[in-house]
């Protein structure tokens, strides 16, 4: 028999001593810069975060820039071993600051010496006043020996006040920790603050990937792994071109192996069969508490089981200040999921109802129908939408409506009006008018066997609502203003809402009329019958309209307000999730746009690109319009032609109203012409929707015949061009269409301008100028490009402009000349031999060798000494000016740099050695 190994007597591993070793695509994190001062120095520094999340990187990462003294122990298993912990601890203090030698001689000569012992003689033999020391104790999850926390914990008591205890843990350690919150001793870092934003994320992979990755991947990707490190560098080590990256992103959500794998590891390791039984059962679960696990696994102990898992670090987040409400990490619970699939295939159904029953009693509808739903339980659904149903639409909750009426059998839904009307605006709401229209006539044929004639009029009455709508989409406005009214003509027995509906579509009728004024008091009036009934989907729509009517009053400031309407009303409602919250992002990335706040208007539409993710791509459409028209003003070519490509391959693929075509369209003319692209135009030109300024009295229908005109400059066909837009005008003027208006007289200065017809292009620009002072419009003037800048010089030179007006005149020329053409966008490659060159140098600061600088962080140093402002930075390399920010941060950081002048003197010195100046 082999003798047990005395663990109290084991050479020490120096490598357990070290700090861990940087990683090679290290990105530095600003908002740890503030973690740790060596001022106030924290009794114990506890940064608990599930596997993975970068707890051992980023302290060692801040440390290392606060250059203070650290004494790193990375724990293990065997260091639940008293003594064993007692001597590494012992040393780890005595490397980094030589104190305690006696101690150690202790431990080494008496390895039997009680932990409480060793900690004493430690404690004796540190100083009282000293400078900041700060001992890591990496992996403390691994410590199950109460012995060891009992030994922290007095350590904690007694340790002098110099001295900050780092403990770097999965799992909350029985350290005392609520007393020393309440001391203000304690200073807590958690899987919130360690997952890396969208920004961090954009920073980190534009160091790792030659290929350019769009904005909206990488926040697809970060919400989907909500920030945490280790998938995001997975995704970025197995994707060497952006479709790759983007099919592993997609991945995230149905599974990836590694990611798996990984799980798999960390369950081995950290739960028992019980607990796993437990993840099993909740894993259909999208929040639980503890009754609603009990219930779903029938078992007494699943408060004690959700007790020891949530110590057990795993990837379980805590939903509300209360902590009784909890739900698993997004990946891990699309693991569990799958797991919960393969071992328990048959429990599925049953899970699924007993979820849906729970739910039901606690009246959260829409989770009980949800799980109805993936139950395929036909009753229970038929249940839920009989009595939820009107509500579900009322409040706007048209996805889960939609899934529970997809589950069920036609020959129900015709039998029954209510349900009838449901699936009918549902089909209506994705455009698909002709099955909206199948479901309607289905019910009138079944019905009509079965109840009174007068039964029949109110029913076809209400139908009328939906078919209303359905006109006013199809473009027949008229057809749509004679159902709206007989829609109002009867009371809504089944589905109050689509009285209110109808209503709307009598304003939205106007509109299109060109009736504005009208539309307008029409719209309002809705909004308050809709509020008075607390029919969300409704009001909110009404708002929208109001917006999209004062847009083209040229009223956009008061958009803008009565959008801030909306998004009040939907905080106070809780309705941030709603499909229609895509239709407000919308409109308001449409004015961000206008306004040139491009940020705003790019996290305008991601925000409107993941309200609907679940609904498929089609319906990005018009925010992909407005990624490409951002990214065409910030001069990012292949981004812009990506998503110019989708644009243009989703409207092949599908039907879409004129509005989104027309809009889509000037986007894609846009593209072209700064594009150098004649081809494309000619095109479009064949295939174009046709035009007729006689109709057009909105601005779906001026913009579409305004492509025409855009189409015929760009192939210099001036006269026809001009005949369109003159035409356009007057009836833009005559309705009051000032947007239009404003985007005409743009158009037509344009024209002029091309034909060399001085006079005339002056004329335009300046009438465009001043309907600006009501329209804010920016974006529309910059989309002439280079050209605008002598325009509006000469305009400024030859006419007598208002001080407002020139101003804005000067402004528009400054922004126009910062904005990068296409074909001149700059693209600045500081080779790395070069880099290495400077680096070699015995000359350089010592910091460019001890803190070096990454690839991009060069580029950026060199573009400073250029004199670019950060603006300037971010077009030329194609990058947001937030990731521009996060470098320049991490660049001052690394080189102890606190202004711009100081980062241009450093670079002056650099660059001269390769310039040979
Ligand atoms: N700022 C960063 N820049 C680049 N990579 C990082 C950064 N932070 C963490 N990583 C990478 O993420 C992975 C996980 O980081 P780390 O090991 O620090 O996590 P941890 O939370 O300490 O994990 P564990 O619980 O397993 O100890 C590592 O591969 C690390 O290199």
């Amino acid at each position: 028999m082999t003798k047990p190994v005395d663990l109290r007597a084991l050479p020490l591993i120096g490598a357990k001593l070290l700090p861990p070793p940087q990683p090679p695509h290290l990105l530095e994190r600003e908002k740890f810069s503030e973690l740790l001062h060596n001022t106030q120095i924290p009794s114990l520094l506890l940064i608990q975060a599930p596997a993975g999340y970068g707890k051992t990187t980023t302290t060692a990462q801040r440390l290392a820039r606060l250059d203070a003294r650290t004494a790193w122990y990375r724990l293990d298993t065997q260091d639940n071993e008293c003594t064993l912990f007692a001597r590494y601890l012992t040393e780890s203090i005595h490397q980094a600051t030589g104190a305690c030698p006696d101690t150690r001689e202790l431990l080494r000569n008496a390895p039997g010496t009680p932990l409480q012992t060793a900690l004493t003689a430690l404690l004796s033999e540190l100083p009282l006043d000293d400078e900041p020391l700060y001992v890591v104790l990496d992996d403390y999850h691994l410590i199950d020996n109460p012995e060891i926390h009992k030994g922290v914990r007095f350590l904690l008591r007694h340790m002098p006040p110099y001295l900050c205890l780092a403990v770097l843990t999965r799992r909350l350690p029985p350290l005392g920790v609520a007393q020393l919150r309440m001391q203000g001793r304690l200073l807590e870092v958690t899987a919130v603050n360690l997952a890396f934003s969208a920004d961090e994320a954009q920073a980190y992979f534009e160091t790792r990937q030659p290929f350019e990755i769009s904005r909206e991947s990488i926040e697809r990707a970060v919400r989907r792994s909500e920030g945490w490190i280790s998938a995001l560098q997975l995704l970025a080590t197995h994707a060497d071109t952006s479709i790759v990256f983007n099919e592993r992103v997609e991945q995230l959500e149905t599974g990836n192996q590694h990611i798996f794998e990984y799980f798999d590891e960390l369950l081995e390791q950290s739960v028992d069969e019980r607990q796993k039984d437990f993840l099993m059962h909740t894993s259909i679960l999208d929040r639980f508490d503890a009754p609603l696990a009990a219930r779903l696994m029938g078992a007494e102990d699943s408060q004690e089981l959700l007790h020891s898992l949530l110590g057990s670090g795993l990837f379980i987040v805590t939903l509300d200040s209360s902590g009784l409400w909890f739900r698993y990490h997004a990946l891990f619970a699309v693991y569990l999921k799958h797991l919960q699939a393969c071992l328990l295939p048959q429990r599925s159904r049953s899970l699924h109802q007993a979820a849906s029953d729970a739910w039901y009693e606690r009246e959260w509808y829409d989770a009980a129908a949800h799980h109805a739903v993936q139950a395929y339980d036909e009753e229970r659904i038929t249940r839920l939408l009989q009595q939820k149903g009107q509500q579900f639409f009322k409040e706007g909750r048209l996805s889960i409506l939609q899934r529970c009426l997809d589950a069920l059998n036609q020959d129900a839904i015709a039998a029954d009006p209510v349900l009838t009307l449901l699936q009918a605006w549902i089909a209506q709401n994705h455009y698909r008018f002709n099955d909206a229209e199948k479901w309607l006539a289905a019910a009138e044929r079944s019905l009509q066997s079965n109840v009174e004639v007068q039964t029949v009029e109110s029913i076809q009455s209400e139908f009328n609502a939906v078919r209303a709508q359905i006109a006013m989409n199809l473009g027949e406005p008229e057809r749509a203003l004679v159902l709206a009214h007989s829609a109002l003509a009867h009371e809504a027995r089944y589905l109050p809402p689509s009285k209110v509906a109808a209503a709307s579509v009598i304003g939205e009728a106007l509109f299109v009329q060109g009736n504005l004024h009208e539309a307008l008091e029409h719209m309002k009036r809705t909004e308050q019958v809709a509020l008075a009934m607390g029919a969300h989907q409704n009001v909110l729509w009404a708002l929208c309209q109001q917006s999209e009517i004062s847009v083209a009053q040229g009223y956009l400031q008061k958009a803008y307000n009565l959008q801030e309407r909306a998004f009040q009303y939907t905080e106070e409602n809780h309705l941030q999730h709603l499909p229609i919250m895509e239709f407000l992002y919308r409109i308001r990335s449409q004015i961000m746009w206008e306004w040139h706040h491009l940020e705003s208007a790019e996290s305008c539409a991601l925000k409107g690109i993941e309200i609907l993710e679940a609904q498929g791509e089609r319906w990005h459409v018009q925010s992909y319009i407005t990624l490409a028209k951002v990214a065409q003003a910030r001069g990012r070519q292949t981004l812009c032609a990506d998503y110019i490509q989708k644009v243009q391959r989703m409207l092949s693929a599908g039907e879409y109203h004129i509005d989104w075509m027309a809009n889509a369209h000037a986007a894609m003319l846009a593209y072209w012409q700064a594009a150098h692209d004649r081809e494309s135009i000619l095109h479009w030109l064949t295939i174009a929707p046709p035009y007729d300024v006689d109709k057009a009295t909105n601005h779906f229908m001026q913009c579409n015949a305004r492509n025409w005109a855009r189409a015929y400059t760009s192939l210099e066909q001036y006269d026809q061009a001009e005949s369109i837009l003159k035409a356009l005008e007057e009836r833009a003027e005559n309705l009051g269409l000032c947007t239009d208006e404003n985007r005409n007289h743009i158009s037509l200065a344009w024209l002029y301008w091309l034909r060399n017809d001085r006079e005339q292009a002056l004329d335009h620009a300046w009438e465009a100028l001043r309907l600006a002072s009501t329209t804010g419009a920016v974006g529309s003037f910059l989309r002439l490009g280079k050209v605008l800048i002598n325009l509006l010089k000469a305009l400024i030179a030859e006419r007598e402009l208002e001080t407002m007006e020139r101003q804005r005149a000067e402004r528009l020329i400054q922004l126009a000349q910062q904005q990068r053409d296409f074909s001149r966008a700059i693209r600045i490659n500081l080779d790395e031999a070069i880099i290495q060159d400077i680096i070699d140098r015995p000359d350089v600061p010592e910091l460019i060798r001890t803190s070096p600088l990454t690839r991009r962080e060069w580029q950026i140093l060199s573009l400073i000494h250029a004199g670019l402002s950060n603006d300037q930075i971010s077009e030329h390399l194609k990058v947001a000016p937030t990731t521009v920010k996060t470098h320049i941060r991490s660049l001052y950081q690394k080189q102890n740099i606190t202004h711009r002048s100081e980062a241009i003197e450093l670079a002056k010195n650099l660059l001269s050695k390769i310039q040979g100046e």
